[in-house]
């Protein structure tokens, strides 16, 4: 047989599967249209979108997983799987942080997949009200990166909303040195948001020291910027860069190699149990000696594992402060319910934000 027939034979193979794959997925479209029909006909007032049930497939998946795709591929593979049959039940309207291009829309479209409606929005404070009112039906914001820590305009936008934790999305953050300019050595300013600016502050110390350093509202937005100018650079994703035509004159410039952001998913109503959950809370204490020892001391009664604790001021008062906790479980587990009883006798605020599934990785 000769290599041309060989690979004509592979190619038949290929050939045959990709029918079967086809045929398997638009059967996999019908049953989604099913489970419309079905929740239609319960009278379920919720989205279609159920979080806890992509969880479980991917998660079912990734265990089955023996290769040679990676289980990250696979998941993305499945992902937007489940998003095209998701778009067969509701067109999904999702809110991000805009403008096109920001690592919040890659955020967004790694949690929902390219089969939604994807709006960029101004602002954090613009996605909750979109989302609240009921133009968009969930939003998509950056709530802390593994450098910079919270951004607390996120954490504030809570204090004063409604709206409940569905998800939580990870991204790796790579930052870039983008610019229309062929090299770095004509840069006289750089733009980019805060956190872009102070994720590669050790980088533009050493590298360009003497340029001027504009922040902006987002990495997208000063990609835009650099675009527009001569001896301007901006600090922004690929996507960004090839969204304005720049060239990606450094690449992977942030100071921290693992740099990670954490993005949140809001909407109306958190998930019920996966068995793999997060809870967060925003709570203040009564204040008193001792009033946030009390206040935390049901947790670690009930052996739960607090992930994270923020203090933002509370707006409630000069030095009044709320406090805001990540902890492992749901809200609805026994464990857990009755550490947040007991948390709510000794709290002046107490709201759960949300619980949700926790970021498949
Ligand atoms: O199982 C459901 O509830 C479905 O709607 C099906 C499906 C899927 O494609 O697997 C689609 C959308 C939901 O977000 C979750 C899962």
């Amino acid at each position: 047989m000769t290599d041309q027939d060989k690979l004509r034979q592979v190619r038949d193979r290929i050939d045959a599967l990709d029918t079967d794959i086809l045929r398997l997925v638009n059967e996999r479209g019908r049953l989604a249209q099913d489970v419309a029909r079905i929740k239609r006909e319960a009278g379920e007032q919720a989205d279609f979108y159920r979080p806890e049930r992509e969880q479980q497939v991917l998660r079912r998946l990734q265990g089955l997983n023996q290769g040679p795709l990676s289980d990250e591929t696979v998941t993305r593979l499945f992902r937007e799987i489940m998003s095209a049959c998701l778009a067969l039940q509701q067109p999904l309207r999702i809110g991000f942080l805009g403008p096109e291009g920001t690592f919040t829309q890659a955020a967004a479209i790694k949690q929902f997949g390219h089969e939604v409606q994807l709006q960029p929005l101004a602002s954090i404070d613009t996605v909750f009200k979109e989302v609240e009112s009921g133009d968009m039906h969930y939003g998509v914001v950056p709530v802390e990166n593994s450098t910079e820590g919270v951004v607390n305009h996120t954490l504030d936008c809570f204090l004063n909303s409604p709206l409940q934790i569905v998800g939580e999305v990870e991204l790796r953050i790579q930052h870039h040195l983008v610019s229309r300019e062929p090299s770095a050595k004509t840069i006289k300013r750089v733009y980019s948001h805060p956190q872009g600016l102070a994720q590669c502050r050790t980088w533009l110390d050493v590298n360009l020291p003497t340029a001027e350093r504009v922040t902006v509202s987002s990495t997208a937005e000063a990609a835009r910027l650099a675009a527009s100018e001569t001896s301007a650079a901006a600090i922004a994703s690929e996507a960004a860069a090839e969204m304005y035509d720049l060239h990606l004159l450094v690449e992977g410039i942030e100071d921290n190699s693992g740099n990670t952001t954490r993005f949140l998913v809001i909407g109306r109503q958190s998930p019920p149990p996966t068995g793999d959950d997060k809870t967060s809370l925003v709570v203040s204490r009564i204040d008193q000696p001792g009033g946030l020892v009390r206040l935390l001391q049901p947790l670690s009664d009930h052996g739960i594992n607090m992930t994270r604790l923020d203090a933002r001021p509370s707006k409630q008062g000069v030095w009044e402060y709320a406090f805001f906790i990540d902890l492992l479980g749901h809200a609805d587990d026994d464990r857990v319910r009755g550490a947040l009883d007991a948390m709510r006798e000794q709290a002046s605020l107490f709201r759960v934000l949300g619980s949700y599934p926790r970021v498949a990785r």
